[in-house]
């Protein structure tokens, strides 16, 4: 398995933070596009995937080498030896990482794979022009942040890398290709890559495709190897129905026939987006439920298990939390919600702006709790942090819950020891940097307030309280009465991912504190 050394990593060479802000073009406003125009019947050039590239069934590239382009293209190479698959990016420290066995990105399963197809069949590079100018078919899987300033500033998502991608292709391009939006891009973005494509053609034909990417980070192998299903749009058209099938023919060397979706762009786009709506919104409504139970001496272990057994709700994304992170969920909201004001419809972006704003409060919920009940005051204690990613398996720390607890916390004055096995200092502070504006080189006294340790029971070692703000498995066996010993008492236990034994935790001697449980002193004989 592929294995980060141990503990907060130094600062990688590469960064994901730095690639989000890439010079050039503003975004433009896709919804200020004109319609879509049917393709001229007589430029049928899009080749079945069998005769299109010499030696190789097929030439793939993919532009943009994140959590996205590099596990998905290393699956395509794996499960198809004879298409050749080259991941790009503008970055060359991102390249230069995903060449070497430290990969830029950690996801468990993925080196065996890149080692499986790397120099065989899957090659990672940043001569762009060479390699569109080479492949049949292009991925663009290019961050889509966010936007942060103009038009949309905090709910539109800025395609400026897509578009950039697509600009670099027409002016690279000398033959027809499939272009295959893989980002997630707000409805009818192909309708602009289309335009910029046609803009410049020089008498031959692009097909732009949507096929988004299902994958969640830390079982992004699992999930390529055996989607739930691969959707893929296109335009309707005699060409654009060639351009699917050729797609079709790459997925269905593993991916059986009937998971494969065919369906056209607007539907593929606005698809990915109410996916992430819909999975975040579960997120969301046990979350607020979990509030109630602390209220009410329920437990939302219970009701998750009551409510999901019903074979129409089901099980999963009921696990409460400290909230939702990741670099998507509230992105794709946003977007969807951005996407509902531009036509109109307020009450619809409403109901799914109060997914986020619930998350909002579940997290602020938590770090007030720990100031309320450590006696209303922080200042100057050791707080151990156990968990900085947003999930576990990942490296990620984008709009990780953690990270807003941190900050809290820091404003209460305390002294926070952060232990994750997986995240680098420079990555915690480039993202409170970015997401918080919280910098930690002209803040005075905030590098020094942060610890990063490499051992968990160094982190906790005279700490006044533990939170658990991510569910790594290797936090389920720590020796807590050894933590317990080395903390100041009362010892209080915060758990914000329900991943603990609370009962033998107060077998122990800690004030335990947990997301929707019932507080066993204000409601005695309600615990389970
Ligand atoms: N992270 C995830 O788990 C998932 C992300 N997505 C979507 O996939 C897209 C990519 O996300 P991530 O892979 O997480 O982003 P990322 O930030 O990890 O990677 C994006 C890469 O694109 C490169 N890039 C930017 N502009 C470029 C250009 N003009 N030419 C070549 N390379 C360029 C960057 O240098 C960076 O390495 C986003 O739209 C995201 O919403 C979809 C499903 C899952
Ligand atoms: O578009 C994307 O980026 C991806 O977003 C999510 O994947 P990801 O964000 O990687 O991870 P999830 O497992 O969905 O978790 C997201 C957040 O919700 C939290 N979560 C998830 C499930 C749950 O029951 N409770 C809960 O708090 C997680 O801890 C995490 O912070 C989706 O699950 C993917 O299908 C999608 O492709």
């Amino acid at each position: 398995m592929q294995q980060k050394s141990s503990g907060l990593r130094p600062v990688l060479a590469f960064s994901w933070r730095q690639k989000t802000h890439i010079p050039g073009n503003p975004c433009q406003s896709v919804y200020a596009v004109e319609g879509c125009r049917r393709l001229p019947s007589n430029r049928n050039q899009v080749l079945p995937v069998s005769k299109m590239s010499g030696e190789w069934d097929l030439k793939i590239l993919c532009m943009g080498a994140g959590y996205v382009g590099g596990p998905t293209m290393a699956v395509i190479a794996k499960q198809c030896p004879k298409i050749r698959v080259v991941v790009g990016d503008i970055s060359q420290k991102q390249i230069d990482a995903w060449n070497t066995d430290d990969l830029p990105i950690y996801e468990p399963g993925l080196l065996e794979v890149v080692q499986e197809c790397r120099h065989r069949n899957l090659f990672f590079s940043t001569d762009l022009d060479k390699e569109i100018d080479e492949a049949d078919v292009i991925f663009i899987s290019v961050n889509t942040p966010t936007k942060t300033k103009g038009i949309g500033a905090g709910a539109a998502a800025n395609i400026k890398n897509c578009e950039l991608c697509a600009r670099h292709i027409a002016k690279i391009a000398k033959q027809s290709k499939i272009v295959v939006e893989k980002s997630t891009v707000p409805v009818r973005t192909a309708e602009a890559i289309s335009r910029i494509l046609r803009a410049n053609e020089k008498g031959f034909e692009f097909q732009v495709l949507s096929n988004p990417e299902f994958l969640a980070e830390g079982t992004a192998i699992k999930d390529l190897m055996n989607p739930d299903r691969v959707l893929i749009g296109g335009p309707q058209t005699t060409e654009g129905l060639k351009a699917i099938e050729t797609l079709v023919s790459v997925y269905a060397n593993w991916v059986p026939r009937e998971q494969i979706l065919t369906t056209n762009l607007w539907s593929s786009e606005l698809s990915k987006l109410v996916a992430n709506a819909f999975l975040a919104q579960r997120v969301s409504s046990i979350n607020s439920i979990s509030a109630l139970c602390e209220a009410t001496g329920a437990d939302v272990n219970e009701i998750s298990r009551a409510v999901g057994m019903d074979d129409r709700i089901g099980k999963r994304f009921l696990q409460p939390s400290v909230g939702f992170g990741g670099s998507c969920f509230q992105k794709d909201i946003l977007n969807l919600v951005y996407l509902c004001e531009t036509y109109g419809l307020q009450a619809c972006a409403d109901y799914w702006r109060q997914v986020i704003q619930m998350n909002d409060f579940q997290k602020k919920r938590f770090s007030e709790g720990i100031v309320a009940s450590m006696f209303n005051t922080v200042t100057g204690k050791k707080i151990a942090i156990l968990g900085y990613a947003f999930k576990k398996d990942t490296g990620d720390v984008r709009e990780t819950p953690s990270m807003f607890v941190v900050r809290d916390l820091l404003q209460e004055n305390a002294k926070i020891h952060v232990y994750d096995p997986q995240v680098t200092r420079g990555d915690m502070w480039l993202e409170m940097d970015y997401t918080c504006g919280v910098n930690h080189d002209n803040t005075p006294g905030l590098d020094e307030a942060v610890t990063t340790s490499t051992d968990p029971y160094l982190a906790c070692d005279g700490a006044h309280a533990v939170c658990i703000l991510t569910e790594w498995d290797e936090f389920k066996t720590l020796d807590y009465k050894k933590i317990y010993d080395s903390m100041a008492k009362p010892a209080f236990l915060f758990d914000g991912r329900l991943l603990l034994d609370h009962k033998e935790l107060r077998k122990i001697g800690f004030e335990v504190h947990a997301i929707g449980k019932p507080d066993p002193i204000k409601f005695p004989g309600s615990t389970i």
